[in-house]
């Protein structure tokens, strides 16, 4: 198999790219200046493509290597790949499901405690040397999050009515900061609703951690799931506006592509706190901005962005997001276990033995 050429766009794992270099002819792509001569020089030895999250194989790519036969993705989200032109063409596409479910859904959950909790903001207390001078503040208004049943309950509102108004008139006195320094609140996850979009393998593995919290679990998903104990709902819209953590876990496709938008945020409202362990075009992100500046959003735990490594800048200053690097399977065990799939799948084509883990 040493002659098989197997091209890879970018960097992904140094394990991953050993364990190819021993079997295959590994093309790194990133390492040489003109990759379209590159390419072209290839053309005719390329029969794999090991692409990842942030770079599949688009339809332009594919046309550019007549010989192609397998994508072997080193992601189990596989929207960067065009998987349109690959069954026309009739290109086998593989993933890496399973061997990440737990990471991800671990993240979910650490990103869900680190936001409600607000465990960066009150670590860099720590480190800052701010403890020293007094005890960190967990709140101003805690009243206002008391009860997690409660949470459409009219006195609440009043009062967050209220504090809304004070605020307003405070805010146009001082500065923006001092309107969410009244509402970024450090509370309970446990008992907290946790609703999930898309009940697949990282949905339910959410579920199972969350229900460690004892916490309710609704969701929502294209079609009700007749064997789930967990309470459905039709709409995002409507999941949105029963529960207090809400968690994108489902596969980016043309549907769901900005399925958080500005009515689900709404819904979501104040208390509310969004979780993204998804694919960053999930969110319609400046909507997600604009209601986290505003104070419309209760907060955010973010994995992943619309263009990334491009962060809004302006998710910097607020306390109440949590912001991480696209690490959801980032564990030394689950990559490593990732890449033997990638490289067992592309193994199992070239011997013409059954795919492990086919998509197309
Ligand atoms: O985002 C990561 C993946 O799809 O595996």
């Amino acid at each position: 198999m040493e002659s098989i050429g197997v091209l890879m766009p970018i960097p992904m794992s140094s394990y991953l790219e050993q364990e190819l270099e021993k079997r295959f002819n590994l093309l790194k792509l990133w390492t040489v200046p003109h990759k379209t001569q590159f390419i072209k020089e290839h053309s005719t030895s390329i029969r794999a493509i090991v692409g990842n999250a942030s770079a599949g194989a688009d339809a332009e790519l594919i046309a550019a290597l007549p010989k192609l036969e397998i994508i072997s993705s080193f992601s189990v989200g596989i929207d960067k790949v065009d998987l349109k032109t690959c069954k026309e063409k009739g290109i086998r596409v593989t993933n890496t499901p399973d061997v990440l479910t737990d990471d991800v859904a671990d993240l979910a959950i650490g990103l869900t405690l680190a936001v409600l909790r607000r465990l960066c903001e009150s670590e860099r207390y720590v480190r800052s040397g701010q403890w020293k001078k007094g005890d960190y503040k967990l709140t101003t208004k805690d009243d206002i999050t008391k009860g997690k049943g409660e949470r459409d309950g009219t006195s609440q509102y009043s009062v967050f009515l209220l504090l809304f108004l004070l605020s307003c008139i405070v805010s146009t006195l001082k500065d923006f900061g001092t309107f969410l320094l009244v509402y970024v609140l450090c509370t309970a996850f446990t008992g907290k609703t946790v609703g999930i979009i898309g009940l697949g393998r990282i949905g339910k593995a959410v579920a199972k951690r969350a229900e460690a919290f004892s916490c309710p679990i609704a969701y929502f998903s294209r079609t009700e799931k007749p064997d789930s104990k967990f309470k459905y709902y039709p709409t995002v819209v409507e999941l949105a506006a029963n529960c207090h953590v809400l968690v994108v876990a489902c596969p980016l496709t043309e549907e769901t592509r900005h399925i958080i938008n500005r009515q689900v945020i709404n819904a979501l409202g104040p208390r509310g706190v969004l979780i993204n362990i998804g694919r960053g075009p999930h969110v319609d992100e400046a909507e997600l901005v604009s209601a986290l500046v505003e104070g419309r959003l209760g907060g955010a735990g973010l994995d992943v962005y619309e263009k990334e490594p491009q962060v809004p800048e302006q998710l910097f200053a607020l306390e109440n997001v949590v912001l991480l690097p696209h690490v959801g399977s980032g564990t030394v065990e689950t990559r490593n276990a990732m890449a033997d799939l990638v490289v067992g799948n592309l193994e199992a084509h070239f011997l013409k033995k059954p795919l492990l883990t086919p998509v197309a």
